[in-house]
């Protein structure tokens, strides 16, 4: 899939714009606090909904502006998609696919699919399991929009739970209600999570081999606090999820908090049998990233059957030559948006290849290279 066009009124540093996009590579370069990032975050918001940088609608409007709006146009084998956001200062955004108004925001996903690379995603290897879980639940949303209700909901019964415990006073407590419809959405849930670790950790180890030229076997598991083996169904799991919850009850009655559940999950990535997090340098964390995000193309197209877009913001001058190179290569069928504030380190010879803009203060001119 591609995106054809954007338009953006009154959105960030920008007052107006229209640019029509190569269907293959484009790139931003500009010098810091023009509007390339800002660029890159209106495409990932009408593919997922949301920033990648505020839950806060409201900052994406222009300063002194009451509303922003956002059009894309994306192109598929099959089919054109018009995508409008229109975010209201004072009200919820509003969001039309082919000029239908979105009763729910979750419809949205699945229509423009993206993976985005940016310096921030060194957190999914260096930080807690709440970044890890956000990466294995964009991804899986965007493939499965089911999955992304059925976590709202699971998310929505686990507060209910936590209320229920936190008021605790010693009382016995009759979490049965409570129990039954997490455990339905939660045994769901890690089915999905371990259907997509799984494949996730193939494609990974695959790329991973290339881009060290076989020398770095990376594993990447998934942690949950539920002993589930590879071999477990969905039954068993929901078995195993509501024995967890009756062993740990006398200790989340004390704590006033649900403490098993897909809620804690985690990923472990290792490096020749050693934990990234711990043990890998810097540059082993960042092609951990690198082959997490090749991964993740591959997998969307096996899903969707074509491929997401990329975006690139400001990752590659954190790439050495050769891995700068080995991503250039690999993307060859999948329209990527770059932005840099330096061309050199992109290495790209032919014009016909891409379409260069140049980025400042928001406003933006095609250039092309002499
Ligand atoms: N709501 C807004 N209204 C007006 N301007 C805004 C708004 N939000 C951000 N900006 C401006 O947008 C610019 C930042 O844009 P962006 O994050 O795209 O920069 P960038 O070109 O990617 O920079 P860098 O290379 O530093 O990452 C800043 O000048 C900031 O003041």
């Amino acid at each position: 899939m591609m995106v054809e066009e954007i338009k953006l009124i009154d959105y960030r540093n920008y007052k107006q714009l229209q640019l029509q996009f190569h269907p293959k590579l484009n790139i931003f370069v500009g010098e810091n606090a023009q509007g390339k990032t800002n660029i890159l975050e209106a495409l990932y918001l009408c593919a997922i909904g949301k920033s990648f940088r505020t839950s806060k609608d409201q900052e994406l409007v222009k300063i002194l502006k009451d509303h922003a709006y956002i059009k894309t146009t994306i192109s598929k084998t099959t089919d054109k998609t018009e995508i409008e956001i229109l975010i209201n200062k004072e009200s919820s955004k509003r969001i039309k696919i082919n000029k239908l108004s979105l009763t729910k925001y979750g419809d949205l996903l699945g229509n423009l699919n993206v993976v985005l690379f940016s310096p921030e995603d060194l957190k999914i290897i260096k930080e807690g399991p709440s970044e890890r879980r956000r990466f294995i639940n964009n991804d899986i949303s965007q493939i499965l929009p089911r999955y992304y209700h059925t976590l709202t909901q699971y998310n929505k019964i686990l507060q209910q739970r936590n209320k229920v415990l936190k008021n605790y006073k010693g009382k016995t407590l009759d979490l049965e209600v409570w129990d039954e419809q997490l455990i339905e959405r939660g045994a769901w849930l890690i089915v999905y999570r371990k259907k997509f670790i799984k494949r996730i950790a193939i494609l990974a180890k695959l790329m991973h081999k290339k881009i060290t030229e076989g020398l770095e076997l990376l594993e990447v598991q998934y942690d949950s606090n539920i002993k589930i083996k590879e071999e477990d169904e969905l039954k068993d799991i929901k078995e195993k999820f509501k024995q967890a919850l009756k062993e740990i009850k006398p200790l989340e009655e004390k704590r006033g908090l649900t403490l098993v559940g897909p809620h804690r999950d985690d990923l472990i990535f290792k490096i020749n049998g050693l934990e990234v997090k711990t043990y890998g340098s810097q540059g082993q964390q960042r092609t951990t990233v690198l082959s997490l995000k090749l991964a993740e193309l591959e997998l969307m197209r096996g899903e969707v059957g074509e491929y997401p877009i990329l975006l690139l913001d400001d990752v590659m001058s954190e790439l050495d030559k050769k891995r700068q190179n080995y991503l250039i290569k690999n993307l060859k069928n999948v329209q990527t948006f770059i932005t840099t504030t330096m061309m050199e380190p992109l290495n790209i010879k032919s014009q016909e290849e891409y379409k260069l803009f140049s980025v400042c203060n928001g406003e933006i001119n095609r250039l092309s290279l002499k």
